[in-house]
C-alpha cells in the first residue's frame, strides 16, 4: 500500500506530513513513527505530523517525536499544517485547541494560553516555576512552562558557551521531569530579542522549536527581562512571539508567527514499515 506524505519544515525543523482525512491511513504507532523519521532508514525528520478528522475542531494534528512518543504539541509543525491546509483553521492536538491563520509573515498560531503551576508542567514535587531551586553543571535555576507541551528554560550570558548536545539529554530525562522536558537555553540580546537553543524531548537539538520559542519568551516575560513581544532567534530563523495581557474574561495568551515550507511530497510503501 503506497501512503503519500509531504516534507515540510518550520525554519528548519522537519516533519513527515501524512493527510488521513480523505483517505483512513493504517494504525500508527510509536515504532511505525519512529521507522519513518530515522535518517538512515527511514524518510527522516525530527517529528511524524498525522491529519485527522476532528470533531470538534477543522483538524486534528497528532505528533509523534523522532524517538517515536506521541506528545501534546508542536509549534511549528501547526505552522506547517496551516500552510499545507490553508485559511484561518482550528486544530485539536493532544495539548489543547490551537488557531492557525495566514500573516504577512507566513503563519500565525494562537497557541492557547501557558500554564506554570508544578503539575501543570508537569514537576515531580512541588516548587516555584519562576526559578527552580536546581541545577545541572553550569545551568541552574530554570523557568518551567507548559505550552501544551513540557519545557525547562534557562537564561545565560553567553549561549555559545554551553554544550547543549551534551547537558540536554541528562536533563531531558532528569526524574524531577515525570514526562521529561524540552531544555531551552537563551540568552538575551534587547527588550525585544532573545537568541535561543533548544534540545527537544524525543528529538535532540533541533534547528528551531516553536514551542520552545513561546516558552522561552513566556518565561523571560515572567521575569520582567523583556517586553510582551519579543523575536525569537533560533539557528533555522526567527519567530515572533507575543504574549498578550489577561483580561477579566480570559488569561492572556500566546501568538507565535513565523514561516513554514513545503519542501517536497512524495510516497513510502506502508510494507516497508509496519
Ligand atoms: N519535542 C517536543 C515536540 C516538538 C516541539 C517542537 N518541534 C516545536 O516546534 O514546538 C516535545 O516532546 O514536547
Amino acid at each position: 500500500m503506497r501512503i503519500p506524505f509531504t516534507k515540510m519544515h518550520g525554519l528548519g525543523n522537519d516533519f513527515v506530513v501524512l493527510d488521513a482525512r480523505a483517505q483512513a491511513l493504517p494504525p500508527i504507532n510509536g515504532d511505525i513513527a519512529a521507522a519513518l523519521a530515522d535518517r538512515h532508514t527511514g524518510i527522516g525528520c525530527d517529528q511524524l505530523v498525522l491529519i485527522e478528522p476532528s470533531g470538534n475542531a477543522d483538524l486534528k494534528m497528532r505528533i509523534f517525536n523522532h524517538d517515536g512518543g506521541e506528545v501534546e504539541a508542536c509549534g511549528n509543525a501547526a505552522r506547517a499544517v496551516g500552510l499545507l491546509v490553508g485559511g484561518e483553521l482550528t486544530i485539536e492536538t493532544l495539548g489543547g485547541t490551537i488557531m492557525a491563520r495566514p500573516d504577512a509573515a507566513g503563519i500565525a498560531v494562537d497557541m492557547g494560553e501557558p500554564r506554570f503551576d508544578w503539575d501543570a508542567i508537569p514537576l515531580a514535587y512541588a516548587m516555584d516555576t519562576r526559578a527552580m531551586p536546581v541545577g545541572w553543571d553550569m545551568l541552574e535555576s530554570p523557568v518551567a512552562v507548559n505550552v501544551g507541551n513540557p519545557h525547562a528554560i534557562f537564561f545565560v550570558e553567553d549561549l555559545s558557551a554551553v554544550p547543549l548536545g551534551q547537558i540536554g539529554p541528562v536533563i531531558e530525562k532528569d526524574p524531577i521531569f515525570p514526562q521529561g522536558i524540552n531544555v531551552n537555553v537563551a540568552q538575551i540580546l534587547s527588550r525585544d530579542a532573545i537568541r535561543l537553543r533548544v534540545w527537544e524531548r524525543g528529538a535532540g537539538l533541533t534547528r528551531a522549536c516553536g514551542t520552545g520559542a513561546c516558552s522561552t519568551a513566556v518565561g523571560a516575560m515572567r521575569r520582567g527581562l523583556v517586553d510582551r513581544k519579543v523575536t525569537v532567534s533560533l539557528p533555522g530563523g526567527d519567530l515572533v512571539i507575543a504574549w498578550d495581557e489577561d483580561t477579566p474574561e480570559r488569561k492572556g495568551r500566546i501568538t507565535m508567527t513565523g514561516p513554514a515550507t513545503i519542501a517536497y511530497t512524495g510516497s513510502f510503501d506502508w510494507g516497508a514499515y509496519a
